[in-house]
């Protein structure tokens, strides 16, 4: 994925800082790291007002570091992090629907944007939440529309409302809302055409949120696109679509962010399970090749771990105490949690390189192959927070025969333990 490659590009530049034993005095070193960061954001679409104005300010931070501080690497990373943050953080919170009590959302944008698509995750997310969705065809512009949307409906096998032969959108909106909250619906989503003088009628009906869809691949354009959009409704919020396989995605979500509407959701490929939640703190984290880690907190894999264990694992990671007995648990957790596909990063948890999106089956394996090297490791290995330091060559050797592996897998797991930890101690997201 696109943005996985930006991550990837800025992480990059962030180590290759750090590899080095000093972070030089007269700033080369940032400024090469300042730079790198700065071409790949541009590549992505990022205004280059936004760029510079991140670059000054991480270097205002470093400028006034005091000298003697052995920390400025660490200092760095934080400050590429929040800086991040804030370039993606619209600041405004949006109305979230609550289940058992009827709303009625309506989703508005171009031609194309992807907004039937949208819909239809938007029921099936909110579905696996326990609400009762619905979906209502009030785009009349468009022959076909609510047959997509019917065909879309029975899939989810959820109501829907729509009609072949009235030619009022409003008149097919109000009449929809009206059955479905009869039926008990407490999520009714009105799809629209985008068709100035019947969105502002529909909007005059006082949806409780109207969400402008944008298509991610306009990149810094979706600033023009969104501002319209506030202009002409007073509530709102964006979801981003196709930031799947567009350069561009990092440009459309900044500025949609910078237009103050918060964006909410992500589409990342035309399936109804590639959608996520927006949350600006754990996607930079995974944007950085860490939030595989502060992904546990997204309320997606809240959904499909034991209750406790999310607030355990964290804690622990916050306190610098990641052991391999907390990879295998989390390790167990990722195996009980059904499709891995959907998380944009690869694996929650792992690095994108070992474990990459689209390749569930090569990763769960792998995933098994780790857990059984581990269950040939003794309690003292398995609460090390290095057990890299307290193996040598026969011990490896060992846990590889026994395991029925090979001393190379062996290493692997190592390996990746100790980076995951690494990357941790870098960014403790629990600031
Ligand atoms: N790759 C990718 N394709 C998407 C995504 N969201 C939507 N699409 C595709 O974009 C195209 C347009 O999507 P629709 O949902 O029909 O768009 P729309 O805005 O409802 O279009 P109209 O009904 O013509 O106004 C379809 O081919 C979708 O499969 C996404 O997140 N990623």
């Amino acid at each position: 994925m696109v943005l996985a490659q930006l991550g990837g590009r800025i992480t990059r530049a962030l180590e290759q800082m750090s590899s080095l034993t000093e972070v030089d005095d007269d700033g080369k070193a940032l400024t090469d790291c300042l730079n790198e960061i700065a071409r790949a954001l541009h590549q992505s679409g990022v205004p280059f007002k936004t760029i510079c104005a991140m670059s000054s300010s991480i270097r205002r931070i470093v400028v006034n570091l005091d000298a003697r501080t052995n920390d400025k690497r660490r200092i760095i990373h934080e400050a590429v992090f929040t800086e991040l943050c804030n370039m993606l953080d619209s600041g405004k919170p949006s109305f979230t629907p609550t289940k058992g009590k009827p709303s009625v959302v309506l989703f508005v944008g171009l031609q194309g944007s992807g907004k039937t698509t949208s819909c239809t995750k938007y029921a099936y997310y909110h579905s696996r939440k326990g609400f009762k969705p619905s979906l209502v065809c009030a785009d009349t512009s468009r022959a076909g529309a609510f047959d997509q949307l019917k065909q879309n409906a029975r899939k989810l096998k959820i109501p829907y409302h729509g009609s072949y032969m009235e030619s009022d959108p409003v008149k097919i909106a109000v009449e929809g809302v009206e059955r479905l909250r009869k039926e008990n619906s407490d999520l009714i989503i009105v799809d629209t055409s985008r068709r100035h003088k019947q969105e502002a009628a529909l909007i005059e009906e006082k949806p409780d949120l109207v969400i402008f869809v944008i298509d991610g691949s306009i990149g810094q354009a979706a600033f023009d696109q969104a501002q319209a959009f506030k202009q002409s409704a007073s509530v709102g919020a964006v979801i981003v679509t196709k930031l799947d396989g567009h350069a561009k995605g990092g440009g459309a979500l900044s500025t949609a962010a910078a237009t103050k509407s918060p964006v909410i959701f992500i589409g990342t490929g035309e399936h109804i399970d590639e959608f996520e939640v927006f949350d600006v703190k754990p996607f930079v984290s995974r944007l950085l090749g860490i939030g595989d880690l502060s992904g546990l907190v997204n309320k997606e894999i809240h959904d499909v771990m034991p209750t406790d264990q999310p607030t355990e694992f964290m804690q622990k990671l916050a306190e610098g105490t990641f052991t391999l007995r907390l990879l295998y648990k989390h390790s167990q957790n990722i195996l009980n949690m059904g499709p891995i596909g959907q998380f944009f990063h690869g694996v929650p948890g792992f690095s994108s390189e070992l474990m990459p999106k689209g390749y569930d089956k090569e990763n769960r394996a792998k995933i098994k192959r780790y857990m059984t090297i581990m269950d040939s490791m003794t309690d003292e290995e398995l609460d090390s927070t290095n057990p890299m330091l307290i193996m040598n060559e026969s011990r490896i050797s060992q846990i590889a025969r026994r395991s029925g592996r090979l001393m190379k897998d062996v290493r692997d797991l190592l390996q990746e333990h100790k980076q995951t930890a690494k990357r941790w101690s870098k960014f403790n997201t629990n600031r």
